[in-house]
């Protein structure tokens, strides 16, 4: 006879915990006493508490070893946005979480929370305060968008409240801080090659800009609150800094912390985000010949020319979230995580 050993309730499994917000995640849930496993394609540190499997999220067996005896799943891997590899999100972000799904059933593990994205209902106009009611895009405006819209059903229509497994999404906006591979390293590098001299548009548009360790509240929130009778069942929650602000007035005061100028001159958003579209079809066009990434994606130009931030009162509503580090703490916490980055470092 076999006996299912029952999960110890301070357990937990992250997949993608080798990653920027996933080792945020990882550090925080020791500190409050659980006992982490991570899985993640690589391993990227080590820690007292963490168990690390390597592999790929989308080889069940890989994942089975990870997620055994475990009651609680996180599961925030992701390729990276800037790949912008079609099959590969595709792959990994909807196939791979399909088989995390597939593997949290059968191991019966009873909570599943997934990071899913705020950008799962933009799709290039003006969102403003948006609440988790607004429609997913009819047209993402990238690869990246598209797979996770897909994911983010995935998880949500796998919720089973009837003593299956339970599941919620967090739909994080903008994440920033000490670690982080993208917005911070692209910024500079950006600036480094003297191109962050221009605002695209007139400069007021509002967005939401997120501090890691405000995300990582939120995700652990919603695990505590995810029961069979509560309302998170099955739903997406925005987390955010709850301090909106004008995209150029962060950017400014990054780069200005970091050493750099501040952007000055204007262009007219319409016409930065044609040459984007025009650039973007021909590096589509040219890919089997030369491989070149532009910086300004008509992605990036749309976040940066438009509004863009949410509303997280349901968050506050259902699972008492409140943002823990204010956006000025956040911005000094991160300038100063990154000597490396500083105007004139070597
Ligand atoms: N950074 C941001 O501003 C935002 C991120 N998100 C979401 O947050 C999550 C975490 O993002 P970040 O920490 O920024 O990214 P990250 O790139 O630092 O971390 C992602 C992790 O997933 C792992 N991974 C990728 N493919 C894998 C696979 N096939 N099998 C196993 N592990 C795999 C990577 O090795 C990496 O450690 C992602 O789901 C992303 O979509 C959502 C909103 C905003
Ligand atoms: C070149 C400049 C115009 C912009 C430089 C900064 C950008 C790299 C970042 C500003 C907003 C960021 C953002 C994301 C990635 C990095 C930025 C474009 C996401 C697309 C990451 C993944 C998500 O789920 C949504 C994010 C929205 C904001």
């Amino acid at each position: 006879m076999t006996t299912r050993v029952r999960p110890s309730s301070k357990r937990c499994a992250v997949i993608g915990g080798s990653g920027f917000l996933g080792r945020h995640l990882v550090e925080k849930l020791l500190e409050r006493g659980y006992s982490v496993a991570v899985f993640d394609i690589r391993q990227s540190y080590e820690l007292p508490g963490v168990t690390f499997y390597q592999g790929d999220l989308c080889d069940k067996e890989a994942l089975r070893p990870a997620l055994k005896d475990v009651p609680l799943v996180f599961h925030c891997a992701s390729p990276a946005p800037a790949s912008d590899d079609r099959a590969l999100f595709q792959r990994v972000n909807v196939q791979g979480t399909r088989t995390v799904i597939q593997a949290c059933t059968e191991l019966g593990v009873q909570k599943l929370v997934l990071t899913s994205s705020a950008s799962v209902v933009y799709e290039g106009a003006d969102i403003k305060n948006g609440t988790e009611d607004i429609p997913y895009a009819a047209k993402p405006m990238d690869y990246y968008t598209e797979t996770k819209i897909k994911q983010e059903k995935l998880v949500l229509q796998a919720c089973d409240k009837e003593g299956g497994l339970l599941t919620v999404a967090i739909r994080p906006h903008g994440i920033f801080g000490p670690r982080d591979p993208q917005l911070v390293p692209i910024l500079v590098d950006t600036a480094r090659r003297g191109k962050m001299k221009f605002i695209i548009g007139d400069g007021t548009n509002l967005v939401d800009f997120t501090f890691v360790e405000n995300v990582v509240h939120g995700h652990i929130l919603a695990a505590e609150h995810l029961r069979p009778e509560s309302p998170l069942c099955g739903k997406p929650y925005h987390i955010t800094n709850d301090e909106p602000i004008r995209f150029w007035d962060f950017m400014s005061k990054v780069l200005v912390g970091l050493g750099y100028a501040a952007p000055r001159y204007h262009l007219p958003y319409m016409l930065v985000y044609g040459l984007a579209m025009l650039l973007w079809l021909l590096a589509l066009l040219l890919r089997p010949l030369v491989a070149f990434k532009p910086t300004f994606t008509p992605m990036r130009v749309a976040l940066a020319g438009t509004h863009h931030y949410y509303s997280c009162e349901a968050a506050k509503r259902d699972m008492g979230y409140k943002p823990l580090v204010s956006l000025t703490e956040g911005i000094s916490r991160t300038v100063e995580s990154y000597p490396h980055l500083r105007h004139g470092a070597p």
